[in-house]
């Protein structure tokens, strides 16, 4: 297991941060932490990464208990708001953080992830002088110095354009295809829908829920199903493998629990004689979920508006 949370807390003054946070996230997956502005995801990536301390509660990183030194040498962070020295050239805020993570050679490992970050060519220039978008592919290259098992990431794409927000997806996608663990924080759910394994999302400090994005996002979802003559007892049939069924004309709509009752449905359409038309998911988007989830509301349950 990368991570391990058991009932993790920190709090400022009895007020804001996480609450009561127990998560697994598994070595070399994509986690991504979703939740929206002041939810309390920087607050456990700083708990985890050992720079503030817990109010109660336990976790484990790579292994060891938190604040465990030799593993700090095992992670990279990428804070979300962090600011080098600006007099500083691109290779000289490399070579520095080499040191402090004391790597003995440090130029051959500096020149390739200057390049992995898109910065090759830029290396001589001030800080000062760059983008922000260079800024945090800067900032990136320094998490991924110490070639660490586990990176956290807050907000890595936050202050890039969407070129640059793809090829950082696609650098998180050869982190994971080197067998590194990403944890991944963001408010971008499109972000976190195409590069994440699993996900938890996070609302006013509690997690409400987590799990693999693909079961959470055709949960409550809805199977549009066009037939010209439904067979006898088809309804019936249809009904032990979804729940909310309404036929309208030639449409069946109805609503499904897990991933596996697609195929079932389908099945059973065909095993009925019913001739099938048309099969389709209606729903199932991250941005859907997420929004019904933070309105207290049902999840990517948007069956009605198709019959309208
Ligand atoms: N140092 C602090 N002192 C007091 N309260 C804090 C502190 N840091 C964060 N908080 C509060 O804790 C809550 C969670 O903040 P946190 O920064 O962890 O959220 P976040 O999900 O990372 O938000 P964002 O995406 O805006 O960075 C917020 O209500 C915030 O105001």
């Amino acid at each position: 297991m990368a991570i391990e949370t058991l009932g993790l807390t920190k709090q400022y003054g009895g007020k804001g941060g996480c609450v009561n946070i127990n998560l697994k996230v598994e070595r070399g997956e994509i986690f991504g932490f979703l939740g929206p502005n002041g939810a309390g995801k920087s607050t456990l990536v700083k708990t985890l990464v050992g720079l503030l301390r817990p109010t109660s509660g336990t976790a484990s990183i790579l292994g060891r208990p938190l604040g465990d030194t030799e593993v700090k040498g095992r992670i990279g962070y990428l804070p979300e708001n962090f600011r080098y020295h600006d007099w500083m050239t691109g290779l000289e805020v490399m070579r520095f953080h080499a040191e402090l993570y004391k790597m003995s050679r440090p130029e051959r490992r500096i020149t390739e992830l200057l390049e992995l970050v898109g910065l090759a060519g830029h290396e001589k220039k001030r800080v000062a002088g760059y983008s922000k978008g260079m800024q945090q592919r800067l900032g990136l290259a320094v998490a991924l110095l110490p070639d660490p098992e586990l990176v956290f990431l807050d907000e890595p794409t936050s202050a890039l354009d969407p070129v640059g927000r793809i090829e950082v997806r696609e650098i998180i996608r050869e982190l994971k295809n080197r067998g590194k663990t990403v944890f991944l924080n963001s408010h971008l759910l499109s972000e976190v829908e195409m590069v994440c394994d699993r996900v938890a999302v996070i609302n006013k400090g509690r997690i409400i829920i987590q799990g693999s994005l693909k079961d959470m996002l055709y949960s409550g979802s809805r199977v549009l199903i066009r037939t010209e003559t439904p067979a006898a007892g088809l309804i019936e049939a249809l009904s032990a493998a979804a729940e909310e069924i309404e036929q309208k004309g030639e449409f069946i709509s109805l609503k499904v629990k897990y991933r596996e009752d697609i195929p079932a449905i389908a099945r059973i359409i065909v095993e009925s004689g019913t001739p099938l038309y048309e099969l389709k998911v209606v729903g199932g988007s991250l941005e859907e979920l997420f929004v019904n989830l933070l309105r207290g509301g049902k999840t990517g349950d948007n069956g009605n508006e198709v019959f309208v």
